[in-house]
């Protein structure tokens, strides 16, 4: 599939009639999943850090923060859509504190809005001293999109998230804002490659 094709073919949630996609594993119009909740996968990592986490600095490495995530986002995903699922993109991973050894580490993870085989999961990430009953603090946060996969690694449909609380409405509301950007800068830049290829240029 194209690129051009794939941008094109990257739709909103469940607005719009559904088009063709023979890369989709076909389930019967019939069979709509049920809508989850979601508090159902909502789910919390927690890791400590140790000295093997660290990086030059002596400060947590920003890489071993960004697995965690993506750890718990992936069980998150895996969780809404009941089966396996594999990471997109990750974007807007923000770093806002150092993190250090002998911080416990929390990964906060939930689905914040599906489409019709990927799902967009929101990460916080808190960290408290292990031996302080401080509170934790935000050190960070992530958006990640992850496609449910078949067994061949196809897509496949999700159900519908089914936002609770007012936040989760939120979430879900700024969810489709980066999904509607998302798309609209990987037309753009398909369409300014397509242009400079079609007048010549060569990368
Ligand atoms: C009960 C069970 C419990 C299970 C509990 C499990 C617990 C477990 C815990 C551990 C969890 C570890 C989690 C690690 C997760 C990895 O580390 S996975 C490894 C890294 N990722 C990969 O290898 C993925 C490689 N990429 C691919 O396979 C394919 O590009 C993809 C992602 C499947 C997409 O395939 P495609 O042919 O491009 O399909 P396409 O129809 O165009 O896109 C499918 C959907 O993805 C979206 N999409 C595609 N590309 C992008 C993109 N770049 N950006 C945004 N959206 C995109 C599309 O918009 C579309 O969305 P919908 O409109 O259908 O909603």
């Amino acid at each position: 599939m194209s690129l051009r094709h794939k941008v094109e073919a990257m739709t909103d949630q469940a607005s719009a009639p559904e088009p063709e996609n023979p890369g989709i594993t076909d389930i019967p119009a019939e069979a709509d999943l049920p809508g989850k909740p979601t508090s159902a996968s909502r789910t919390t990592l927690s890791h400590i850090m140790t000295h093997s986490d660290t990086n030059l600095l002596g400060t947590v490495h920003g890489g071993v923060i960004m697995k965690l995530v993506d750890d718990a986002a992936g069980a998150v995903a895996g969780r809404h859509s009941g089966g396996p699922a594999v990471t997109a993109s990750m974007d807007e991973m923000a770093f806002l504190e150092p993190v250090r050894v002998g911080d416990l580490v929390h990964v906060k993870a939930q689905v914040n809005w599906v489409g019709r085989t990927s799902m967009e999961v929101g990460v916080r990430v808190l960290a408290e001293r292990w031996n302080e009953s401080a509170p934790p603090t935000q050190v960070g946060s992530a958006y990640l999109v992850f496609a449910a996969v078949d067994a061949d690694g196809k897509p496949r449909r999700v159900p519908p998230v089914l936002p609770e609380t007012e936040r989760d409405k939120r979430r879900f509301q700024e969810a489709q804002i980066r999904r509607t950007h998302r798309l609209a800068r990987r037309r753009a830049i398909t369409e300014l490659r397509a242009q400079r290829a079609a007048e010549g240029f060569e990368d």
